[in-house]
């Protein structure tokens, strides 16, 4: 990140607000509050707010003119309504006053006016114009209404023209930067179009449902049972009339788009309601309600009131403790993934318990729903999914991003070159490294048409419309994920598709398919089927994910004095490589409870404290505990003697090259952890305290705040938000068997 040029100060300026509405008011007050400049002016038609205004110390003073106000101003707001604007700037062209050194901002909620009436008034846009809107308001208006915190954390965006000169820019971002304010610059038009539908509207909307109920004869009644709803959805129709009277007027053609648009989906759900069709309506509703939540979580993690800003969590993990207690862990991951996808496909509605709530299953969730499939959920891992056969996806209105998860794009990829349209698969910063070739390449010998950035890196570009035919693929890789995803093209291809892996990897794409009534031809390490089939909806149990199992089975087998029990656990024999290696290592494993639930075995794992000792990882366990390697290196460095891990040079292409990430942190716990281009050498010792890296990688962070109950001083893991995409409770969970751990959140400013 580019250092930000420091902004000038403003301690020499003074400031002349013109217009002591709600906006000026505040605007005048926290420039005071805080101190951030010479002096506050003020200027305004009604002498009564600026007696006001001066008597609570909101200004400094008020001159006997506009001219002498604006003669001793170096920085100008113009707060006055937007229509008014334009005949202020006429007055203020004509003052006989030295404009050099002087900058112009405004405060109005459209900006295409404001640079209208500059032209106008100056013959031209002059170089010292910036600008400007706070989005930050309240339903009152007046200078008493006045609030020196209102820009505090709100955006404020400056939509600078080609002329304004940076001094002046640098100038009026100073201003708004000393109130708290989160500064941005935007296009003139694209502001004015973005505003127009998401504080244009939702006000126009307000004012006519108020006034259309209250023009109902039964109005009283209306009015005095008000529910929640109706006070929620028209707190906004208190606003200034004047203020939106000219908002509207300035704004025409951009809102009367946004009406457009919302007269359209109102018209669909009129038309839902009217014929009683439950799947509009349930699509309407799941798609509003999933929009809002996640607009909610933006909003909780400060996206638009602090722009540009993620939270940044770190964990302070305590030295030492026990882990004893019975608990449950998230629903698996990989299954989640893939009930969402085979629900979405089938025909008929699936029924699906135990999802996991995680970012990872929750973009592939929201990529189907944004494909136009009705999916009600999660509550409480519960999630309805109302299929819409093979071929009945929609295409997204964008790209359909993915986060964090490789298995979501991976899998994705499959069925997706084998639609009839073209569609993007993006990710964040870790996903856009991961290679995608190894999916990429075979789908091109089955037909398909995919476009990637270099070396097969994301987004993917994938075309539609082509026909897919069948290979027989020999797997360079051990992976479940170029596997499925296949088998999942193979879905749509003509002939047969099969795959033969190198080792055995996970299959519930191979169960799950089964499940669905698709018949799919399995034999040791190699798996086939034939396209032209369809899906049917099933109901899908989802156990306890082993890969979040595992680190409750190395904390209980390090920690002293430990006894878990880890209930409903997926013991799919493709998954338990983590119980095998562990049980090589001396750990006290007992399973209990075993049954088969949906097609998935489980069990409830007991584990209790051992002496772990060293040993050579075998071959043939590396892909069944592919995720659980970076927990099993504390394991390893807690035993007795020396452990060694080769072929494992997959772990250095997942969300972080997880062989250097835990060798790195392992050695500054005082760890003689060597890396190995495929794997890793560690020699079991003692534990320090240290501050560790996870980048942003959820394992990586989980595992280290395991290795603390062994440690003897703190350990501080940064870069923790991650742990959210398949483990959103990990630390009230640990926390409850015996973890000491704690989470500290801080906004990242990007
Ligand atoms: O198919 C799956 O659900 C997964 C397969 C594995 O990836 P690879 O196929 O890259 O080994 C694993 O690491 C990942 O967490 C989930
Ligand atoms: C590698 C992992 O997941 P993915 O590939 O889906 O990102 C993981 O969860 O450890």
């Amino acid at each position: 990140m580019a250092d930000k040029p420091s902004l000038p100060l403003l301690s020499d300026s003074t400031v002349l607000v013109i217009g002591l509405g709600m906006i000026g008011g505040s605007l005048a007050a926290a420039l005071k509050q805080r101190h951030a400049c010479h002096r506050v002016l003020a200027w305004d038609r009604d002498r009564q707010s600026l007696a006001i205004a001066l008597e609570r110390g909101i200004i400094d003073s008020y001159p006997d003119s506009l001219e002498l106000a604006v003669d001793e101003a170096d920085i100008l707001v113009l707060a006055v309504p937007i229509l008014g604007i334009g005949s202020l700037l006429k007055e203020l062209v004509g003052l006989e006053v030295d404009w050099s050194r002087k900058v112009i901002t405004d405060v109005g909620s459209c900006k295409q006016i404001v640079l209208e009436s500059a032209r106008n008034a100056f013959g031209r846009l002059p170089e010292n114009l910036v600008p400007g809107h706070p989005i930050a308001g309240s339903e009152r208006s007046g200078v008493l209404a006045a609030n020196p915190d209102l820009f505090e954390a709100h955006k404020v965006i400056l939509t600078p023209t080609e002329q304004s000169a940076e001094k002046a820019i640098n100038r009026v971002t100073g201003l708004w930067a000393a109130c708290g304010a989160d500064v941005l610059h935007m296009d003139v038009a694209h502001h004015d179009e973005v505003l127009a539908k998401t504080s244009h509207l939702p006000h126009l909307l307000a004012f006519s449902l108020v006034d259309t109920l209250a023009g109902e004869k039964d109005n009283q009644d209306i009015f005095r049972y008000a529910a929640g709803g109706f006070r929620d959805f028209t707190r906004i129709a208190a606003s200034d009339p004047t203020m939106w009277h000219d908002v509207f007027q300035a704004n025409r053609q951009a809102v009367l788009e946004a009406l457009d648009a919302f007269r359209e989906g109102l018209d669909t759900l009129y038309q839902a309601v009217s014929s009683g069709d439950s799947q509009t309506m349930r699509g309407i509703f799941t798609r509003a309600r999933a929009a809002r939540e996640h607009f909610t979580s933006m909003l909780e993690n400060q996206a638009y009131l602090k722009p540009m800003t993620n939270s940044q969590l770190t964990y302070v993990a305590q030295p030492g403790g026990s882990v004893r207690g019975d608990i449950r862990v998230p629903g698996d991951k990989s299954i989640s993934h893939r009930s969402i996808m085979l629900g979405a496909l089938a025909q008929g509605v699936t029924e699906v318990d135990g999802f996991l709530e995680g970012e990872d299953a929750l973009a592939t969730l929201q990529a189907f729903r944004d494909m136009g499939v009705v999916i009600e959920g999660p509550h409480n891992g519960r999630v309805i999914i109302y299929g819409v056969g093979l071929y009945g996806l929609k295409q997204p209105a964008g790209p359909l991003y993915l986060g964090n998860a490789g298995t979501a794009m991976r899998l994705m990829a499959g069925l997706m070159a084998a639609q009839r349209f073209d569609v993007e698969l993006t990710g964040d910063e870790s996903l856009s490294k991961r290679p995608m070739g190894r999916v990429v390449d075979p789908l091109r010998d089955m037909g398909a048409e995919i476009e990637t950035m270099p070396e097969g890196r994301p987004p993917l570009k994938i075309h539609g419309g082509r026909s897919l035919k069948g290979v027989s693929y020999p797997m360079p890789m051990a992976s479940a994920q170029v596997k499925s995803c296949l088998l999942l093209a193979g879905l749509y291809a003509e002939g047969e598709t099969s795959v033969t892996e190198p080792g055995v990897t996970r299959d519930h794409t191979e169960r799950m398919l089964s499940g669905f009534g698709y018949p799919v031809a399995v034999e040791a390490n190699h798996a086939a089927l034939s396209g032209g089939g369809s899906l049917t909806a099933t109901t899908i149990d989802i156990p306890a994910d082993i890969s979040s199992a595992a680190f409750f089975m190395v904390a209980a087998s390090i920690a002293p004095d430990s006894d878990v029990l880890l209930k409903h656990v997926g013991i799919n024999p493709t998954r338990t490589g983590v119980i095998d290696i562990l049980r090589l290592m001396g750990a006290d494993i007992t399973l209990d409870n075993e049954q088969t639930v949906g097609g998935e075995p489980v069990a409830d794992i007991r584990v209790r404290s051992a002496q772990l000792k060293g040993i050579e990882i075998p071959q043939e366990l590396v892909p069944l505990a592919i995720d659980e390697f970076p927990v099993l290196f504390v394991a390893a460095a807690c035993a007795e003697g020396k452990t060694l891990l080769r072929g494992a040079e997959e772990l250095r292409v997942k969300e972080s090259d997880r062989i250097q990430s835990m060798a790195d942190g392992l050695q500054a716990l005082g760890v003689d952890a060597r890396p190995l281009p495929d794997g890793i050498e560690i020699l079991g010792g003692d534990m320090g305290g240290a501050t560790i890296d996870s980048h942003g990688d959820h394992r990586i962070a989980m595992a280290f705040a395991v290795a603390a109950l062994r440690a003897s001083d703190e350990i501080i893991i940064k870069d923790c938000s991650n742990v959210a995409t398949s483990f959103p409770n990990f630390v009230e969970l640990a926390d409850s068997v015996g973890f000491r751990l704690k989470v500290i959140e801080k906004i990242r400013r990007d």
